[in-house]
């Protein structure tokens, strides 16, 4: 089983405008909901790739009890902890003249001292059933910013690999409990050694001293519709995506992190992985929903994801 964990659960909503006037009003015609924040997508595509999991994480409120709903309606079995508050709604604005999305997204609940440690308890009871476990996104108001450091050490501890997809302080702290793949973006891998990243020789090798500094099994940089570059011990690769219509992009990290689980809870070797992960990354970038894919398109895009070896 693959754990997907989501402590700032979200409504996404999708609002699609013919066009989108600053300062005036808009009339939405056309609107789509479904339940997200990065471990909800992630376990989406892990559902759609036909991998068993089970998600996680903080819900509150009437929008936790309809992440819920919707997840139970989707067949995703689910285990969340309810808290006082209110879920976020993160509100993606596609104008359809332009091709923009632009994306609105609220704090969500503030999480209290006793929901933390029943996280804790929680992580470790399904860990210790999981293969994988991916804790993905930002930390919600209450919780401490190095918590992602007890929860990896937790899930680890049950064995279960580990992945972690965050970013600032949740990243870097959650490093110190050194996870066994992350997968940051450029910038992120930039702040995180505190230095320039100039071109891709740099990005590579800030790459794998991170891996060696931190233990870890593999990074993958994603790079958009570049593609990405993953670093693992003793080998690295850039892998470039076919170009393709691009719809939205939001939720191609989670899609990429889900196809890269889903390869490892089935032993496939890395480079099987890396096709599998850019492509639902592709497939995801063609949908206008986050954590989406399309499966007879992702078996395209597989074959076709070029990998080079460094
Ligand atoms: N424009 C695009 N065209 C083709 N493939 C794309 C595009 N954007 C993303 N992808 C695919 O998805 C993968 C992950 O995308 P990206 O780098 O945008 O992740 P991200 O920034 O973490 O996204 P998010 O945080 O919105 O989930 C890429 O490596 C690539 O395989
Ligand atoms: O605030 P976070 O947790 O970092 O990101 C939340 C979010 O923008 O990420 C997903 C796309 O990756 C969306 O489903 C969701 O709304």
């Amino acid at each position: 089983m693959i754990t997907t964990v989501t402590l700032n659960a979200a409504i996404d909503k999708t609002y699609y405008l013919p066009s989108f006037p600053m300062g005036k009003v808009s009339r939405v015609q056309r609107f789509h909901a479904a339940p997200g924040g990065k471990g909800i997508n992630v376990a989406k595509v892990v559902a759609q790739l036909g991998v068993p999991v089970t998600a996680t994480g903080f819900v509150g409120g009437m929008n936790g009890e309809i992440i819920k709903q919707m997840l139970t309606q989707m067949e995703i079995a689910h285990d969340f902890i309810s808290v006082e508050g209110e879920s976020r709604i993160c509100l993606n604005i596609l104008d359809e003249a332009n091709g923009t999305s632009t994306e609105l997204l609220e704090p969500g609940p503030t999480v209290n001292d006793a929901a933390l440690k029943e996280m804790e308890v929680r992580i470790g009871e399904l860990a210790s059933r999981s293969k994988i476990v991916c804790f993905s996104g930002s930390l919600p108001a209450g919780v401490p910013k190095d918590f992602y450091v007890k929860l990896v050490s937790i899930a680890k501890e049950a064995g279960a690999y580990v992945i972690l997809d965050a970013s600032g302080d949740a990243l870097r702290f959650g490093l110190e409990a050194k996870p066994d793949m992350i997968k940051p973006n450029e910038d992120e891998v930039a702040a995180l050694l505190g230095i320039e990243v100039t071109d891709e020789d740099a990005l590579q090798k800030a790459v794998e001293t991170l891996l060696q500094k931190y233990e870890m099994d593999r990074i993958s940089v994603s790079l958009g519709g570049a593609g990405s570059l993953t670093a693992s011990k003793g080998s690295s690769y850039r892998v470039t995506t076919p170009k393709v219509e691009v719809v939205s992009t939001v939720g191609c990290g989670d899609s990429f992190v889900a196809g890269m689980a889903v390869s490892l809870a089935r032993n496939l070797p890395l480079e099987e992985g890396l096709a599998m992960a850019s492509a639902a990354g592709t497939s995801n970038a063609m949908t206008d929903q986050a954590g989406l894919i399309e499966l007879e398109e992702f078996e395209q895009l597989r074959k076709q994801v070029q990998i080079d070896r460094l």
